[in-house]
């Protein structure tokens, strides 16, 4: 019920996102397309490797969130795919996570589009039939590690310089509900009400003593591993491995599902105030100090 639930509002933000490129003329759109989100297809028969391409940062911009979410659709419907690896093509990022720019000194229809593309995106992930296998080859903030979270298995690269975890406190954010059911059905409510409330970024060895990763692995055997990862998953009918799936993410997603126009208006309200774009100001700024 709530995979279609999911699927259906993917169909009709398809329909909606479509519009868009299109609205962008000639060029644009055909631009648009694997513009910044590359696909390897087949690197082993039936698995893509979609690599995050949107420099410097990878950070989740409304156009990055609705070329990834449209790539998805179009390898789900296609039925020689069963497994996507998730990467990244910038050295040393996995994700920074949510556009800052995309929640700040916008207006409330802007934030309710980048919004709900924020929430399919995360339905489109952590409901997708694919297996879906993260190998992490950067720092993962926030939006970063949501994403990783919502996939099925986690592959990450042995870097001390890497950090994984909800860092949004630190932002002066409230963690939404959903990613934070996201990191509970991973770490555990104990581990998570550490994490959330201290806004905690990881380094590998400890992402993997809490259960956030399954693996660490040298940086250069990330992707090796999560292709041979994928084998194993490979194994099981596609069909069974689903309806499983489902039943265990069912209730997390229909959360978010039942209650998605309630969770875009308050997150209007939320990043709105005076209060809440300041504090993202000044931490943009203080990004950007850090360089001089
Ligand atoms: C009731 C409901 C309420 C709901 C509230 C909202 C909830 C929001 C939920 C999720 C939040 C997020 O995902 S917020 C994003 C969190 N991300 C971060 O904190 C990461 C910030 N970035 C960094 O720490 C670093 O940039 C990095 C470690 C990722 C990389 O460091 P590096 O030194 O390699 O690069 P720079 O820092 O120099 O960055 C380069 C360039 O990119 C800009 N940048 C970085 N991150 C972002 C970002 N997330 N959004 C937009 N832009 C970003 C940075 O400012 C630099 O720009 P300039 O070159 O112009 O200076």
């Amino acid at each position: 019920m709530a995979l279609a639930a999911g699927r259906a509002m993917l169909m009709r933000s398809g329909v909606r996102l479509g519009t868009q490129a299109a609205a962008r003329g000639g060029n644009g759109a055909r631009r648009f397309m694997n513009h910044r989100v590359v696909v390897e297809p087949n690197t082993v028969p039936g698995v893509a490797v979609i690599k995050f391409k949107n420099p410097p940062v990878n950070s989740l911009t409304l156009e990055f969130l609705t070329e990834f979410v449209i790539c998805l659709e179009k390898l789900e419907n296609d039925k020689t795919f069963r497994g996507v690896v998730l990467t990244s093509d910038c050295p040393g990022i996995f994700s920074a996570g949510l556009d800052l720019r995309e929640m700040c000194g916008k207006n409330p229809a802007h934030y309710a589009e980048y919004w709900r593309a924020v929430q399919e995106m995360w339905l489109k992930v952590y409901l997708s039939n694919l297996v879906l296998v993260a190998a992490i080859n950067g720092t993962s903030p926030a939006g970063g590690c949501l994403i990783a979270l919502s996939c099925d298995y986690r592959v990450l690269a042995d870097n001390p310089r890497y950090r994984m975890g909800l860092n949004e406190t630190l932002l002066g954010l409230v963690v939404p509900f959903w990613f934070k059911d996201t990191l509970v059905n991973t770490i555990g409510h104990r581990a998570s009400e550490r994490a959330l409330q201290l806004g905690l970024l990881f380094p590998p060895a400890e992402a993997l003593q809490l259960g956030m990763v399954d693996q660490v692995v040298p940086e250069d055997q990330v992707q090796s591993t999560a292709l041979s990862v994928m084998t194993q998953w490979l194994a099981i009918p596609d069909h069974v491995r689903q309806l499983t799936k489902n039943m265990i993410r069912k209730a997390t997603a229909d959360h978010l599902i039942k209650h998605q126009e309630a969770d875009i208006q308050n997150f209007i309200n939320f990043i709105s105030r005076d209060s809440i774009q300041k504090s993202l100001q000044v931490y943009l700024e203080n990004l950007k100090q850090k360089k001089h």
